[in-house]
């Protein structure tokens, strides 16, 4: 059975313009030990979404179901069930990192015993240690963000939502935190919804991603397969300049599941195909007639960035 399953699910907000659908229809599941994305560009409704699972927001229809139990019908059994680490960067209370772990261990209902003990590991687990006296305003974006990762990943939940959980930390604490991440996820099964405007890092974490615009799932699948289903690029640098490239753009386009043709330098383009699978023979066929001499060919599958502005400009 899967830990996480949204039916149908629809969310609207009123405001002073009319009202917003920020979630529209929308069904989708997690299986246990998966990493799932959820991506979209701003106003996707990613964050109602998480919302509607984690019970801040009661979805006007449909249904969700973590761990098989109703989150509108039996809300605080849903809570104990997961852990979510929010969008805001400050730790609230302030307290110091080692009293915010104790503190978050106990709110979970842990023994102050318990919470002392899991505390120590956390902060050794996470690279805390010498930082576990430090006070909110003593930390940078990164560690604070860090110390909500510990307590979000350390929770001993099935379900953990990591909501843009690198936003604002610089690239080598960002990788830091990813290895984290997945250290911590190898051994656990534990399942984890993210959501990140960092294509990279959802590339690197995710088994699978949703990709929403606009309220509605435009795309589903693992990194790799919408990378395959999108198409490889081939790019040929000529021995001399293009002398019209337009008129050679034009012939390329006639040929079958060639969907764009792009000047990179005077002496080369890019062939941009629809499927991985697309075979680059109608391409030399064009190119043979005109005499054109090929240097070099080059090909590349769409890189995952290229394929998520594709979907979201369709
Ligand atoms: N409390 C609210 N009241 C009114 N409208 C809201 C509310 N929360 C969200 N919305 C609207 O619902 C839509 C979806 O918002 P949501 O925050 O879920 O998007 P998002 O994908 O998480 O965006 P971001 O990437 O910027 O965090 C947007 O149009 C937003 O303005």
């Amino acid at each position: 059975m899967p830990i996480l399953e949204v039916k149908s699910v629809t969310k609207k907000f009123p405001t002073p313009k009319g009202e917003v659908i920020a979630v529209n229809n929308v069904s989708f599941s997690a299986n246990s030990g998966e990493v799932l994305g959820i991506l979209g560009p701003n106003g996707a409704g990613k964050t109602t979404t998480l919302r509607m699972i984690a019970t801040i927001y009661r979805p006007d229809s449909g249904e969700v179901l973590v761990d098989g139990i109703d989150a509108v019908k039996n809300p605080l059994e849903v809570r104990k069930r997961i852990a979510y680490m929010t969008q805001e960067p400050d730790l609230t209370p302030p307290l110091s990192v080692r009293d915010y772990i104790i503190y978050y261990f106990r709110f979970r209902g842990f023994s102050k015993r318990d919470a002392k003990k899991h505390c120590e590991d956390i902060l050794e687990l996470f690279g805390l240690k010498t930082h576990a006296h430090k006070k909110p305003f003593q930390l940078s974006t990164g560690l604070k963000r860090r110390v909500q990762l510990a307590c979000a990943l350390s929770s001993d939940v099935p379900l953990v939502f990591l909501d843009e959980p690198t936003a604002g930390v610089d690239p080598r604490s960002k990788r830091k935190t990813w290895e984290l991440i997945k250290e911590k996820l190898e051994d656990k099964g534990v399942t984890v919804i993210l959501t990140s405007h960092d294509l990279y890092e959802v590339e690197y974490l995710a088994d699978r991603v949703i990709i929403m615009n606009q309220g509605k799932i435009v795309a589903e699948g693992s990194p790799k397969e919408l990378k395959k289903r999108f198409g490889k690029t081939v790019r040929i640098v000529l021995e001399e300049p293009i002398k019209n490239f337009e008129l050679l753009k034009e012939e390329l386009l006639r040929v079958k599941n060639v969907k764009d043709v792009r000047l990179a330098r005077d002496d080369s383009f890019d062939v941009y195909f629809k499927s991985l699978d697309d075979s680059i023979n109608g391409i030399l066929q064009v190119i043979s007639p005109q005499e054109l001499k090929i240097k070099d060919i080059f090909t590349a599958t769409a890189n995952f960035e290229d394929v998520y502005l594709e979907i979201i400009e369709r």
